[in-house]
């Protein structure tokens, strides 16, 4: 099973630690195709090329996956723009979100759960096990 994993690149990195653990949890159901968006900021610079073959690239990984997971919580765009893609592309996505007092999860992305194909979960790290054994155990 092939996983694309979301997380916010230049939409800021305060969580990237946090991405780079939930994608060591995701390789154990298959290969991550964007497993840099949990490298540290150096590692993830020698990779960025130009901005139309990350575009590219990103897209072909996408449309290849088998399921997308998308860790919500930071805003940013590309990560909007890969799930709307994903949508379309009519993948099983995932969207984990950490609820924070004074902000909240778009209704672009909260009002597109559907309890099947698209699902939405606030969370605690602590819970990241179950989730994805909930979610990519029935893939
Ligand atoms: O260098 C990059 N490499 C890359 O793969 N992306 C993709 C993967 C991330 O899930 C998403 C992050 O978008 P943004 O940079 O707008 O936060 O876009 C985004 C960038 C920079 O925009």
């Amino acid at each position: 099973m092939k996983i694309y994993f979301c997380g916010s690149i230049r939409g800021g990195r305060c969580d990237a630690e946090l991405y780079g653990r939930i994608i060591e949890q995701l390789q154990a159901y298959g290969p991550v195709l964007t497993e840099h968006v949990g490298f540290k900021d150096p590692i993830l610079k020698d990779i960025e090329g130009d901005d139309v073959a990350i575009h590219t690239q990103d897209m072909a990984w996408l449309e290849e996956s088998d399921v997308v997971v998308a860790e919500v919580t930071q805003p940013s765009l590309g990560v909007g723009y890969e799930i709307g893609r994903a949508v379309a592309w009519k993948k099983r996505i995932l969207c984990l979100y950490r609820p924070t007092e004074g902000k909240g999860l778009s209704a672009m992305i909260r009002g597109a759960h559907d309890c099947k194909n698209f699902i939405v979960k606030d969370y605690q790290e602590a819970e990241v096990p179950g989730i994805l054994k909930e979610f990519l155990g029935s893939s």
